[in-house]
């Protein structure tokens, strides 16, 4: 936790045993966690297991049932949901989205967009973008605010593996950079491991937490996703990337030599990770 003077660890925001009801059922209750700044906290369960209510709990926009939120006096938040009320029939390109509920400057929107890597988008229509573009900029608008608490409702909806390594990089960063909370919501841990300080996993209710390596290795995530892939996330964990595409299309590698192309035979590539596993996957930078 860069940029985290440790005087500055009073919770940017808290649950305290919340519950949400909804036509008398329990969508989540006694769900209890803070978020510190510096530190990134990532909710994972399945499918309705109430990771979108908490979040939208923990920013406000739900009045719990039970138990209550506190927030840090005048706290910023910048808050990426699950889905977006946009009406797609119409144009809108990426500079419009950025200012359609705040005015913003020219520069400020060219330096959000320059920070999470499509400075060239701005342009662009929002629905030609691909899914990892698309996300990016929905993360330059939540950075616009420049937030104290980022919410990132599945941030890497539509990405590619390759991608999906790419966008928690860019996350890690804008946390190290700006030393800002992150709360994350994912389905499963996987590639969001890496990024993240604490987990949550939640089934209605907290089922365990704690260090991703600990929740990955715990009985009750097992039983939840399955010996299987419990097992992936560790491998998927523990990979190392030994390359980086950079933006002029080398390859730098993990011994900090530039090569123009990415040869396997070359000698920089580890043919296996510690599990024995192989892994393809590889951070491509923008
Ligand atoms: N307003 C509501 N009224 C009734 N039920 C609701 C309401 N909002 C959410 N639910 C239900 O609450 C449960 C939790 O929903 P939530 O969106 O928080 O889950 P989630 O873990 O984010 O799921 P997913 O991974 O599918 O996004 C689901 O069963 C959902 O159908």
């Amino acid at each position: 936790m860069k940029n985290t003077p440790k005087s500055d660890r009073t919770p940017l925001v808290s649950l305290h045993g919340i519950g949400v009801q909804r036509a008398g059922r329990w969508l989540v209750r006694n769900v209890e966690f803070d978020v510190a700044r510096g530190e990134i906290v990532t909710l994972i369960g399945p499918n309705g297991s109430g990771k979108s209510t908490t979040a939208r709990t923990a920013v406000g926009a739900i009045r719990p049932d039970e138990g209550s939120v506190t927030r840090k006096p005048s706290l910023k938040i910048g808050y990426v949901p699950q889905k977006l009320s946009i009406d797609w029939t119409l144009p809108l390109s990426v500079n419009r989205l950025m200012t359609l509920t705040e005015r913003r400057s020219t520069a400020e929107i060219e330096a959000a967009l320059t920070s999470v890597g499509i400075p060239h988008l701005g342009k662009s229509d929002v629905q030609a973008l691909s899914g990892g573009e698309f996300q990016r900029a929905l993360l330059a608008r939540a950075m616009l605010r420049k937030p104290d608490l980022l919410v990132l409702d599945e941030p890497v909806q539509g990405v590619d593996l390759a991608g999906e390594v790419a966008l928690y990089d860019l996350i890690g960063r804008i946390r190290d950079e700006t030393g800002c909370g992150i709360l994350l919501i994912s389905h499963d841990l996987h590639v969001v491991m890496a990024a993240t300080d604490t987990v949550i996993c939640l089934n209605g209710h907290v089922c365990c937490r704690g260090t991703p390596q600990s929740v990955a290795a715990s009985p009750e995530y097992q039983h939840l996703f399955g010996g299987t892939r419990a097992a992936r996330t560790l491998a998927v964990y523990r990979h190392d990337h030994d390359h980086t595409h950079l933006p002029d299309g080398r390859v730098q590698h993990s011994d900090g030599s530039i090569t123009a192309h990415c040869h396997p035979e070359d000698g920089h590539h580890h043919e296996h990770d510690h599990d024995g596993h192989d892994h393809a996957e590889h951070h491509h930078a923008r």
